[in-house]
């Protein structure tokens, strides 16, 4: 007989896991002919989980991470949300899905219409989503515009009267707005200043900590997703559409299996890079 106590048993010892991508193959059609961005790659995302997905340029992060956040759907394979099909989510479960999993990408200024003022487009959330009314809507701006560190005074500025990095903590901001769970953050320093780019990054670490968000940062810089992920982060290394080695940051950085890892490691270390 199957006891109370052995389904609890039973449920702890089956780890959870919010986000799925499951034998993921992706072929984009060129006029060189098919390209395979995807090949066959599985991966699993749980709540609260630190990520930084490292690889050279094409190596597959972008395309992965858009199949992953519903955007992009797999030529095969399937990717389950809280063990539902993504692509087939409908109605209250999709816009569900749509508020838990956000997506920040690497260019802050596609990311807002550059003809209406950085507010509007926080009203436009705040209205579809119903997170507050009247009042409370500016004052809801204003607390997660301080919450990235910015003044409630950009909100009657045009994208392109804020900085880089000030857009960019916007659209952090405006993301954030929806309490997701799981938040990918796409190349989001590559375009900042390189003085700036620690100062997203430890933003992004502390809002992950405080909020207990999963954060999948995706980066080609092996030194912003040490930063990012030391601390019992995981790192996943994609080499050619593939994911070639993963585990706890500290083990890939100390000691690498894969000879791919060990050169881009290399490259880190090479003070003339
Ligand atoms: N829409 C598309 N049409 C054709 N090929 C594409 C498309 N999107 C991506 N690719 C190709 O798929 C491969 C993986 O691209 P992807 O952008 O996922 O890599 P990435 O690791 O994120 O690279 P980057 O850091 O340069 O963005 C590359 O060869 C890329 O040229």
């Amino acid at each position: 007989m199957i006891t109370k106590f052995c389904v609890i048993s039973l449920l702890r010892l089956r780890k959870v896991y919010t986000l799925e991508g499951k034998d993921i193959t992706v072929i984009f059609k060129t006029k060189k002919g098919e390209k395979i961005a995807l090949n066959n790659v599985s991966i699993s995302i749980s709540d609260n989980e630190n990520i930084s997905i490292i690889g050279e340029s094409g190596s597959g992060k972008t395309t992965l991470s858009l199949v992953l956040a519903g955007i992009q759907k797999p030529n095969k394979g399937n990717v389950l949300y809280n063990g539902k099909n993504v692509y087939k989510l409908k109605g209250k479960e999709y816009k569900e899905f749509r508020r838990s999993v956000q997506y920040i990408m690497q260019n802050p200024y596609s990311a807002f219409n550059p003809f209406r003022k950085v507010g509007d487009s926080f009203k436009t959330v705040i209205s579809e989503y119903k997170l507050a009314k009247g009042n409370e809507t500016d004052n809801l701006i204003d607390k997660y515009l301080q919450m990235v560190g910015l003044d409630e005074s950009i909100k009657t500025k045009y994208p392109h009267q804020l900085s880089g990095g000030q857009l960019q903590r916007a659209a952090l901001a405006r993301a954030l707005l929806l309490k997701p769970k799981i938040l990918f953050a796409d190349e989001v320093v590559s375009m900042l200043d390189a003085s700036l780019r620690i100062d997203v990054i430890k933003l992004l670490k502390e809002i992950r900590e405080t909020y207990n968000i999963s954060i999948i940062l995706i980066t080609h810089d092996i030194g912003i997703a040490k930063y990012f992920s030391e601390d019992r982060g995981r790192i996943i290394v994609m080499y050619d559409g593939k994911i070639i080695e993963e585990g706890y940051a500290e083990e890939i950085i100390k000691s690498p299996k894969n000879e791919y890892t060990k050169l881009l490691l290399e490259s880190y270390l090479d003070p003339f890079r």
